[in-house]
């Protein structure tokens, strides 16, 4: 037998773990409390010297916000729970065998269930020798991307027998994710019964300092977003959402620029979120309800939010082909 004539390798299991940041397991308060706890404990989310923090975390933020938090989440939940883990689950779902019968799609939540250590171990229980952690955020972040994968590196840490390893890296620029924007846009601006005089693209928010820092998800943000207009060949307006707590935040907040818009004539408005890969409460609560009443207690007289990716077929076909991309080399049929 010549060196090259090898027996056939036998097919390796490879395995997808989807991962988005997490949810509350039910909209109550004990349920948003413990979510938040863990959430908000994280040094890469808040990134205030642990001692003072966990004194203003414990002794006042839990206290309080949870309440408030219960209430946004009740306003948004499905008979099939919270629409992130809801919506998350769905795109797992619709990969199954989209990539040949030896790789398998799992997903997990950053905070709260189901953990990834609990389903990378059962990807590897399952036979996958390879793994793909898919931080599904399109814009980098230290406090989404970089925590998601500490948590799975830290999984992995605590296993005899590691399987490989790879992650997906940030897409904000991928002409395949501003083509399924672009696409997913115009889809939506097709059903609505007006058109509207402005676009405003709103991406989540994160404290100024954690970009002079060095964080570079403004900038991916920023990109996306041109990209997007020059896609469409209009311009949108970029604004930044859910801010919290008293530090200065990324500008202009998206509650200001709504409720601004009809002074400047801008009575007719189309929100997207295209920094969510899956619509959430951020989307959902703050700007599909409370982002509509301030925009028309403003003076708006059209509003409309267009969902996220999702699981629309746009989303998953845009989903399957940035996967099969990275699944390169660890199957043949990707
Ligand atoms: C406290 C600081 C926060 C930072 C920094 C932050 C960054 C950040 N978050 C997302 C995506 C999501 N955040 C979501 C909810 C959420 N975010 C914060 C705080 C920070 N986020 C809080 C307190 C909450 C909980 C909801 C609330 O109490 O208001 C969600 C949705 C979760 C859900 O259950 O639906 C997402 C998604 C990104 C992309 C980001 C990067 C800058
Ligand atoms: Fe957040
Ligand atoms: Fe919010």
């Amino acid at each position: 037998m010549r060196p090259t004539d090898h027996p056939p390798i036998a097919p390796r299991r490879v395995g997808v773990l989807l991962i988005n940041l997490g949810t509350p397991d039910a909209p109550t308060v004990p349920a948003v409390r413990r979510y938040l706890a863990e959430f908000l404990s994280d040094r890469r989310v808040v990134e205030i010297p642990p001692l003072i923090w966990q004194i203003i975390l414990r002794g006042f933020i839990l206290n309080t916000r949870p309440q408030k938090s219960a209430e946004a989440y009740q306003l948004v939940w499905t008979p099939d729970g919270s629409p992130l883990a809801a919506l998350t689950k769905r795109q797992a779902d619709g990969l199954a065998g989209a990539f040949g019968p030896d790789v398998i799609v799992d997903w997990a939540m950053r905070y709260g269930n189901p953990s990834i250590e609990d389903r990378l171990r059962a990807l590897k229980d399952q036979g996958c020798e390879r793994i793909l952690f898919a931080p599904l955020y399109p814009q980098y972040c230290g406090a989404t991307t970089a925590t998601a994968n500490d948590k799975a590196f830290a999984a992995l840490a605590r296993l005899r027998w590691q399987p490989a390893i790879r992650t997906l890296p940030p897409y904000y620029d991928d002409p395949l994710y501003i083509a399924a924007l672009k696409q997913s846009l115009l889809d939506g601006l097709a059903q609505l019964d007006f058109e509207p005089e402005a676009i405003v693209t709103s991406f989540h928010g994160m404290p100024l300092r954690t970009l002079e820092l060095g964080d570079p998800y403004h900038c991916h943000c920023q990109k996306t977003a041109r990209l997007l207009s020059e896609a469409l060949g209009r311009p949108v307006r970029v604004s930044f959402q859910s801010r919290f707590g008293r530090a200065k935040w990324l500008e202009p907040a998206t509650d200001e620029v709504l409720e601004a818009l009809p002074e400047q004539g801008v009575r007719r408005v189309a929100v997207i979120a295209p920094g969510f890969s899956v619509d959430c409460i951020e989307t959902l609560e703050e700007l599909a309800i409370r982002g509509r009443e301030g925009f028309e207690e403003a003076g708006g007289t059209h509003f409309a939010y267009l969902p996220c990716l999702n699981d629309s077929p746009v989303g998953m076909d845009f989903l399957r082909a940035l996967l099969a991309r990275e699944l390169e080399g660890w199957v043949s049929a990707a």
